[in-house]
């Protein structure tokens, strides 16, 4: 085999197009091409593997096409439990958690899921979804106190009801942005995405049929665009609910959770755990029924639970 010489290499390079990752379901993809046309390619080994949001270098092959090399990632948002790691989507600029009034929500699970957009670099953004429904919006959004008060704040929408409203709304924050949309099952995320991207349902069935052959499964991951002109895409992706923190080490977790991050410093040990020193101003901060703090006592369960599971947790 001919060396390959970094001028052979980019001349290598030069003879392939590139692509998007829109969809992939298996091994195989959906890429999109700067033109905007969309073809099925497969992997050329394991490390052209690649995932929604990256972008890619391939080669036609009569229909269809291969991935011969991924692009470095700015980033990558997965989760990992005890058994494998999942990617959820590769270059995001930021995560939107769509929760709702009804069904209630975990707050443990918006809590690993802004802990894992943390420790990626990527900017979290919460959305409280069904306003309209008033007494149980009311409810979450006293459960969303600390929440409100760390990251962006949260957005209020009712989706079904001011659905005009709160596509204005969701635009500031979106507009000529990559966004990963998570949410539990019920929360409104279909009904987000379609207000947002007029069509969507219709494009992901036709998606999850050309990726799997006619086959009626769903593909796990969909890119789609608010706004091409202005780079502005919404990502589509299931598995809230089992959201795994494994990569995580537990001495990590103070950092990556704003309302404790904020104390964390002032520790009588450097390294404290803030589980049971003293002289720990973490927990000084913990509020109680007799006692005002700035770190809200369900906060400080999550974080006491995580760091238990995290140390459990096995390392690979
Ligand atoms: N009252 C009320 N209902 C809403 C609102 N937004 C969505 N819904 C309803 O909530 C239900 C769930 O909405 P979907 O958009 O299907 O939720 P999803 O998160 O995509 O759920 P899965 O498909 O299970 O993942 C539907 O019956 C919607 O009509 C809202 O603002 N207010
Ligand atoms: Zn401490």
């Amino acid at each position: 085999m001919a060396r390959r010489t970094p001028e052979s290499i980019k001349a290598a390079d030069d003879a392939l197009r590139p692509g998007l990752v829109v969809a992939s379901h298996g091994r195989h993809c959906l890429i999109e091409t700067p033109e905007g046309e969309r073809r099925i390619c497969h992997p050329r080994g394991k490390k052209s593997q690649c995932v929604v949001g990256d972008r890619v270098l391939w080669q036609p092959s009569e229909d269809e096409g291969t991935v011969e090399r991924v692009q470095s990632r700015r980033n990558l948002f997965y989760r990992r439990d005890e058994i494998r790691t999942k990617s959820f989507a590769a270059n995001l600029d930021q995560v939107l958690i769509l929760v709702a009034a009804e069904p209630e929500f975990s707050e443990h699970q918006l809590a690993r899921a802004l802990i894992s957009a943390r420790a990626e670099g990527i900017t979290p953004l919460i959305a409280l979804n069904k306003s309209d429904l008033v007494v149980p919006f009311e409810r979450a959004w006293a459960r969303l106190a600390p929440y409100r008060r760390m990251h962006h704040g949260v957005l209020p929408l009712s989706l079904t009801s001011s659905g005009e409203a709160d596509a204005l709304a969701l635009d500031k924050h979106l507009a000529g942005k990559t966004t990963l949309v998570l949410g539990p099952s019920g929360a409104g995320k279909s009904t987000l995405i379609n207000l947002l991207v007029p069509g969507a349902d219709v494009l992901t069935g036709e998606i999850s049929q050309a990726l799997n052959s006619g086959r009626h499964t769903t593909t796990s991951t969909t890119w789609y665009w608010v706004n091409r002109n202005a780079g502005t895409a919404l990502i589509d992706s299931p598995g809230f609910q089992e959201f795994g923190l494994h990569h995580i080490e537990p001495t990590q977790l103070a950092t990556l959770m704003p309302d404790i991050a904020e104390h964390a410093g002032e520790c009588r040990f450097y390294n404290c755990t803030h589980l049971h020193e003293p002289g720990c101003q973490v927990i000084a901060q913990v509020a109680t029924e007799d006692h005002d703090g700035s770190i809200a006592a369900s906060r400080y369960k999550i974080y006491r639970e995580l760091f238990e599971e995290l140390e459990q947790a096995p390392r690979f």
